[in-house]
């Protein structure tokens, strides 16, 4: 590199790493369930402009050591080579530059079977968190919204997000420190309570609509029988008969099953993210090809193609019309990537979610901003979560289904110090190591275990 070369660009004059946590309701998924608390981890820089710079990424201790790690070579660093930056993140993980898939958990976590919300913990976290701070302070110093700065700059005015609904535990029957439920029948009192029927599914989805002006809702399923999950996506059709509709059990769906409903429901379905998992040695990629021929219903997955190597495999199947290139594990520059080669090989674009604060809101909406062509509603758990929990001063607004992109530098939010601060508080009173949806699905079952392929409440 040539030391002598001039730049006006400003240098990182600090780094820090906070995890937070925040507050949830007790959702259902295969895992089991949602805790009271989810928690994130959070990285802020601080240039020599006076500027702040933030990121977001999934909690947990493999991620937070390894951003640790990173502070040495991110501090003194120019915003401007932020390339540079992240490559010798990489490297300092024995990962070759831009490569996609190595772990931050160690090889003894590795070889215990990985849940779903597990399968997309990797260094790609680690290189995010900073990549997005580092683009955030780079906007900020040259005047443009991170969007721009990413592929071929910004596709969009406004990124459709979906409804993300989930069964509802009832939180009064487990001990744990839940927040209290509350009458009445708007989005935040029904986020609470306990949703198990089609109905109270459909309910939930007119209360979100209501709320945030949604058309595209997405059923977190693997929960109850397959035929009950189908019947709630049915509910919610009858209602709104023009909603975009699909389901997504992380793979539980036995192939045989999922065909035969999959045959006599897939036209209320816009797609099936991840209907179908491996089975008897097949992989799920060969399986959810499968499916896909049989029923003629378009398939979505953030399991079985969330890397290039995956998503070689996947396309040269025909497996998945949707990948749900999530950038918090694709990195910002990664699922921009992947969103153009989705439009010029007829594939559409999507992204993933896990619980998430206002940052990452942002972080979502800039590399959907920078996608081009048709992508789908992209998923959020930010609904959730919004109106009691924030670490901005303005998160971004669900508004018509969609956010609007902010035209301000960066990634055009401004971090709130005293939230922030109050959320680490909060991590430090209730973390417990990694995520484990088993343990409060244990208070309403004792001794649940986790099955891949079993529905997690209706057994
Ligand atoms: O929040 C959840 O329970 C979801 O199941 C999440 O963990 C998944 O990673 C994700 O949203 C998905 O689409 O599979
Ligand atoms: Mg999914």
């Amino acid at each position: 590199m040539n030391h002598l070369l001039r730049s006006s660009s400003p240098t990182v004059t600090a780094m820090r790493v906070i995890p937070v946590a925040g507050r949830d309701s007790m959702l259902l998924n295969l895992c089991g369930a949602h805790g009271p608390f989810f928690i994130r981890n959070l990285v802020l820089l601080e240039s020599s402009d006076g500027r702040v710079g933030i990121g977001e990424v999934p909690g947990g201790e493999g991620i937070l050591k390894a951003l640790q790690k990173a502070v040495a070579l991110v501090e003194g660093s120019q915003v401007a080579r932020y390339q540079r930056t992240l490559n010798a993140i990489r490297a300092s993980h024995g990962a070759h530059t831009g490569s996609m898939q190595h772990q931050v958990s160690s090889a003894a976590e590795a070889a215990v079977l990985r849940q779903p919300h597990e399968i997309n913990l990797r260094l790609d976290n680690v290189i995010t968190a900073v990549e997005a701070a580092l683009l955030d302070l780079l906007g900020q110093h040259l005047g443009v919204p991170v969007c721009e700065l990413l592929g071929s700059g910004q596709q969009r005015s406004h990124v459709p997000m979906l409804a993300y609904l989930f069964y509802v535990g009832d939180s009064r029957r487990t001990g744990l420190r839940y927040a209290a439920q509350r009458a009445g029948d708007d989005w935040y009192a029904m986020r609470g309570r306990e949703a198990l029927t089609p109905e109270a599914i459909a309910d939930l989805a007119d209360a979100a609509a209501e709320r945030y002006g949604f058309q595209d809702f997405k059923l977190k399923g693997g929960v109850m029988a397959l035929q009950d999950e189908l019947a709630a996506i049915a509910a919610i059709k009858r209602r709104r008969p023009d909603a975009r509709c699909t389901v997504d059990p992380n793979g539980a769906w036995p192939l045989r099953d999922a065909i035969a409903l999959g045959k006599q429901y897939g036209h209320l379905l816009a797609y099936a993210e991840d209907p179908c998992g491996p089975e008897q040695g097949y992989s799920g990629r060969e399986i959810m090809a499968e499916f896909k021929r049989a029923t003629s219903v378009r398939t979505a997955t953030n399991m079985v193609a969330t890397d290039w190597r995956q998503m070689g495999h996947s396309h040269l199947l025909g497996a998945v019309d949707i990948p749900l290139a999530d950038p918090h594990f694709w990195t910002m520059q990664g699922s921009v990537r992947l969103a153009q080669l989705c439009h010029d090989w007829g594939l559409t674009w999507g992204s993933h979610s896990n619980n998430h604060f206002d940052v990452s809101l942002a972080m979502f909406t800039h590399a959907a901003a920078a996608a081009p062509g048709r992508i789908t509603a992209i998923d959020t758990h930010w609904i959730w979560q919004e109106g009691e929990e924030r670490l901005t001063r303005a998160p971004l607004q669900i508004v018509d289904g969609a956010v609007a992109v902010p035209s301000r530098p960066g990634l055009g939010i401004e971090p709130d110090l005293e939230r922030i601060a109050a959320a680490h508080a909060l991590y430090q009173q209730v973390a417990q190591g990694a995520r484990d949806d088993a343990v409060a699905m244990r208070c309403l079952f004792p001794g649940w275990t986790y099955d891949p392929k079993r529905p997690s409440y209706a057994r």
